[in-house]
Formats: structure tokens, C-alpha cells, sequence
């Protein structure tokens, strides 16, 4: 498990660890762990430290300290390190030790410092770190634009300035690094978009905070932790205690979402899927899938002629009128845990009552449904997802999976999971419905809510990447690609881990281009 953390919990620990080391000990460790990505980026990039060309942006704090020790370290290595002093202090044993390993600091002053970063080969971010407050200020906000604009490599000094290092939250100008180098643990902000878009690469330097740190703001599973969560069959398994997915989705109007839910349930790893709905979509879900048990119904109270299930998929392609409306008072009048999704999820907005039953609900809303149930706007959920998912999960009392670049899991009193398995080539229609006919399909199989959300959209978003493979794809290609990408678990072949390689990065590439 990969575990994140806020800046004042970082702080509080930093304060444990730093009352029992000589002052100055972290930021050594700190400054030491960073100047060596660098070194590592600048022999990639020039072959060689010496002779490289370093520009080191220095805010007030320690951020800033950090950063200049680790340009004197860089200095000693024969880099040319020029420091831009952005704030109105600086820290001056940090500055001290540049300027004595041959480095030069100036003031910022703006046409300078573009000219110099326009010839750097790299440029190190210490304007702010877990300090950082609100929107970033002027000088700073300039500072960013022209860094980003820069051709070299840009490494942030543990969070990228202007990112929220506790939420991720962007407001106005930020830095977008090619890597980040966090030092003593993740923060939440690396993981959480748009802060983990910005952020580039991860890279956590230990300075001992382990012992320190207390249960942690987030995590992110990995792929071991998938696969020690898969359910799995076993001798003595038969498709019955292997679990039985429904799937009550489809509509006249709305067929491929049925199809592309069922696809989703059948690659999830349950002994059968059962699916109910109108006729229509009854039957294009029996001609593409012969593996189905499929149930026309011709009124919602029909749902019991389905036969057994241990989890329900309710929503996608539903429609929202009466008859679907109907359909979804009795699903949810069963004693199985349902997942929700789609049009299950405008229907709660206008009934709310609907989310409130005894069995396990988990909704699979992205920011607009979301915006929907909980009556803000859109564009402020997608602003602070992690609040606001949260706060779904408290108010609602249900397990809620916000879907995005990158997918939230919240469920109270239990850290929100974050994946970041995913590729921008899954923003195609559909790719939803996958995602709930897998993550129902692992409910079915006996995960938690909480499990079944986080491990579903570990593997939509691998399977997404293992389909695309650089090219465009189509909903039905990631559900044909969950075997794929649970094989490549199991065989630790290339997976990457969320918040390191989990998303397209190249070091070296303008910031502009990624993703
Ligand atoms: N506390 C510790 O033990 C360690 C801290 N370290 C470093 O120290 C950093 C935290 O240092 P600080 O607490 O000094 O804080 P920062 O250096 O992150 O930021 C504080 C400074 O930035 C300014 N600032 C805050 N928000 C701003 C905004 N929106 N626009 C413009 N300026 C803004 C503040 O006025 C202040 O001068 C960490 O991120 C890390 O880099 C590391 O050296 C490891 C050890
Ligand atoms: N930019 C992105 N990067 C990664 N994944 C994305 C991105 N945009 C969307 N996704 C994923 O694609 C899926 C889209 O689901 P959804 O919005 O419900 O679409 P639909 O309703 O058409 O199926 C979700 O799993 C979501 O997390
Ligand atoms: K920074």
C-alpha cells in the first residue's frame, strides 16, 4: 500500500523526528536525496553533471533551503548553478553554502531569469513546499508560467510550488514537474488531480520519518495488494460460490450500456452473470454473450424471475423514467449489496430515499452526477475531488467511487483510496459501464465495498493502458483486456504503481506535452 499524508501530519511528525537530531540534520538528508535525482536526471539528459547548466528557484522557506543545498551539492559536482531568490527572505545558510561551492544568486528580476531559463538544462522548484498557501503570489506566479515554458527538466522540491500539498488543489498558477522529489512520505496532494498531474513523476527521499507517521490521510493500493485481494478460484469452487453478478441495466433507448456492463462483469472473475432489463437490450446482451443469463423483463416486480444474486449493478443505460424508476425500488429492495451507477444516480438525485437501505451501496458517480446528488456545481467538485468525496461518503453514508483522471474511493472512517492506474484514452463512452459490471462482478465475488471500488478501478485503468498501448480504443476493447491486465499483475510484468510511473511521463519532455 502506498500511503500519502497532509502537511500538518507531516509536520507533526517532522517535529517528533527533528527533537531528536542536531538542527539541520533533515534538510541535509533532504537536500542530499534531492541533488541525487538531479544528478541521476542530469547524467540521462547531458551525460554528465559537470558542465550542466542548474537554475535553482528559492523562495523564503525551507522549501527554498532545501533547494539551495542542493545546488551547492550540485556545484561541487561541477554544475554551473545559478539561484533566482524569488521571495522577500531566503535562507541564508542555504544561500551560504552555494555561493561557497561556487554557485551565484541574483534577485529575481524577470528578463534575466528567462533568459537563463531558456539555457538550463534543468530547474529545481524550491519556491514553496507543505508551506504553501492559497494561490501563489507574485513573484512566484510569473515564475511558474516561465518555468513551465522552459525546456529543461523541472524538478520540484517536494511538492510542485502552487500545488495544495494536502488536497491537490490548484488555484491559479503552478509549477508542472517532469519529477517531483517528496521527501519523508507521499503527500496527498502527489496523488490527487490536478495536483498528481502536475507532479510528474514521484520520487520519496527517506529522512526517517517512518517511525513518526501517523494512519495515513490516503493511500493507493498496488499491485501486489491487488492481487492479494482478487478473489481466486479454488478446488473446491463451483460457479455458484464463485458469486453471481446482476446486472439490471439497459433500456429501449440505451443498449450498448447493458452490453458493455455484462462484458465488464464477466472478465471480473464471478462464476456467472445474470442480466435483467427490457427486451431490447435483453436481447443484444444474449447475441454478444452467450456466457449470460438473461432475464427479459416485462415489469420491474419481475426482477425475482432473475434468480440469485450476492450483488446488483444497477444504472447504466437505464433511463430515468418511471418504468426505470420502478426497476431500481426493486433491486434495491433486495438484501445484496448494489452498486449504483449512471442512471441510477440522477434517479437518486430526485430520490434520495433510494440510497437508504440496510445492505451496502457503492456509487460510481463521475463530477457531474456527483454534482447532481450532492446539488453543487461540477465545475467546484472537480476542483477539490477529495473534498468533496468525502463528503459524498459522509452525507450519503454509502461508499462512493468518483471516477476522473484520477479515481477516488471514499468511505467513512477509512482513508479515501486513490488510483492512478489510468490513461487519458479511457475518457471514451462506455468505459464507465466496464468499470461498474467489474466492480459489481468483484462485490458479487465477496469484496467489501470499499475492496471491489478500489480494486475495479486499479484494473479498468491497467486494462485501459494494456489496450490502448498508445492508441485509441473503445469501450468494449478495456473489458476485453481485464484478463490481460490481471495476468500482468500476477506476473509483476511492467505494472506501474500508481503516483510513480502510472501515468505517461517523460523525463525531458516539455511539461506542455505530457499526458
Ligand atoms: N520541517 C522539516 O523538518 C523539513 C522541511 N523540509 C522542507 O521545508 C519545506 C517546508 O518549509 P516551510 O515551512 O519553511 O514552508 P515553505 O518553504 O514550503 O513555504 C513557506 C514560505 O512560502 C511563502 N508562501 C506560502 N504560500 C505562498 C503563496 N501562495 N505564494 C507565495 N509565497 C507563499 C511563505 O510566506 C513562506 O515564506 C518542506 O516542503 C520541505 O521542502 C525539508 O528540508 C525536510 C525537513
Ligand atoms: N482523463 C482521464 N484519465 C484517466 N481516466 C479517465 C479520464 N477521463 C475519464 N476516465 C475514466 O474513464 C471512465 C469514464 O466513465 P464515465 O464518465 O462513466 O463514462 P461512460 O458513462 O460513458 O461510461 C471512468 O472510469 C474514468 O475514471
Ligand atoms: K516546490
Amino acid at each position: 500500500m502506498r500511503t500519502a499524508y497532509t502537511s500538518d501530519q507531516i509536520r507533526a511528525a517532522e517535529a517528533a523526528l527533528m527533537a531528536r537530531l542536531p538542527e539541520g540534520t533533515l534538510m541535509q538528508r533532504a537536500a542530499a536525496g534531492l541533488a541525487a535525482v538531479c544528478a541521476r536526471l542530469l547524467t540521462d539528459r547531458c551525460g554528465r553533471v559537470y558542465g550542466s547548466r542548474v537554475v535553482v528557484l528559492a523562495g523564503s522557506g525551507d522549501n527554498g533551503g532545501d533547494a539551495l543545498y542542493a545546488g551547492a551539492r550540485l556545484a561541487r559536482r561541477g554544475a554551473a548553478v545559478r539561484a533566482v531568490l524569488a521571495g522577500s527572505r531566503v535562507h541564508r545558510e542555504g544561500l551560504a553554502a552555494l555561493v561557497r561551492a561556487g554557485g551565484r544568486a541574483d534577485p529575481y528580476a524577470a528578463d534575466e531569469t528567462r533568459r537563463i531559463l531558456d539555457r538550463a538544462d534543468l530547474v529545481v522548484d524550491g519556491l514553496v513546499g507543505i508551506g504553501g498557501a492559497g494561490a501563489l503570489r507574485e513573484p512566484y506566479a510569473e515564475l511558474a508560467d516561465m518555468v513551465n515554458d522552459a525546456p529543461g527538466t523541472i524538478v520540484a522540491v517536494d511538492v510542485p510550488s502552487g500545488v495544495d500539498a494536502s488536497t491537490g488543489r490548484v488555484a491559479g498558477a503552478a509549477v508542472r514537474a517532469h519529477v517531483t522529489v517528496t521527501f519523508g512520505a507521499y503527500k496527498t496532494g502527489l496523488l490527487v488531480d490536478p495536483g498528481a498531474e502536475h507532479a510528474g513523476a514521484v520520487e520519496a527521499v527517506d529522512i526517517g520519518l517512518g517511525p513518526y507517521l501517523p494512519d495515513p490521510d490516503v493511500a493507493a493500493l498496488t499491485a501486489a495488494d491487488v492481487v492479494d485481494l482478487l478473489p481466486r478460484p479454488r478446488a473446491e469452487s463451483d460457479k455458484y460460490r464463485r458469486g453471481v453478478v446482476g446486472i439490471a441495466a439497459g433500456s429501449e433507448r440505451f443498449t450498448g450500456a447493458a452490453v458493455l456492463a455484462v462484458g465488464g462483469a464477466l472478465r471480473g472473475g464471478v462464476g456467472m452473470v445474470r442480466y435483467a432489463g427490457p427486451a431490447t437490450p435483453a436481447a443484444y446482451v444474449r447475441s454478444r454473450w452467450p456466457e449470460a443469463v438473461v432475464t427479459p423483463l416485462e415489469h420491474a416486480r419481475d426482477i425475482t424471475r432473475a434468480g440469485r444474486v450476492q450483488a446488483w449493478v444497477l444504472g447504466p443505460g437505464l433511463g430515468t423514467d418511471d418504468t426505470a424508476l420502478e426497476l431500481a425500488r426493486s433491486v434495491l429492495a433486495s438484501d445484496v449489496p448494489v452498486l449504483m451507477d449512471a442512471d441510477a444516480l440522477t434517479l437518486a438525485a430526485a430520490h434520495r430515499r433510494l440510497l437508504h437501505r440496510d445492505a451496502p451501496v457503492l456509487i460510481t458517480p463521475h463530477a457531474g452526477e456527483l454534482a447532481r446528488l450532492l446539488g453543487v456545481p461540477r465545475e467546484r467538485i472537480e476542483a477539490e475531488r477529495l473534498e468533496y468525496a468525502r463528503a459524498a461518503a459522509a452525507e450519503l453514508g454509502v461508499t462512493v467511487l468518483l471516477k476522473g483522471s484520477t479515481t477516488l474511493v471514499a468511505e467513512q472512517h477509512r482513508p479515501v483510496r486513490i488510483n492512478t492506474t489510468g490513461t487519458p484514452w479511457l475518457a471514451a463512452a462506455g468505459t464507465g459501464d466496464v468499470l461498474s459490471g467489474l466492480a459489481g462482478a468483484l462485490l458479487a465475488g465477496g469484496l467489501s465495498c470499499y475492496d471491489a471500488a478500489s480494486c475495479a478501478a486499479y484494473l479498468h485503468g491497467v486494462a485501459g493502458r494494456v489496450a490502448a498501448s498508445g492508441a485509441p480504443i473503445a469501450a468494449g476493447d478495456v473489458a476485453e483486456a481485464i484478463p490481460a491486465a490481471v495476468r500482468s499483475l500476477v506476473q509483476q510484468d511492467g505494472v506501474p504503481e500508481p503516483g510513480t510511473t502510472g501515468r505517461p511521463h517523460q523525463v525531458g519532455t516539455p511539461a506542455k506535452l505530457k499526458g
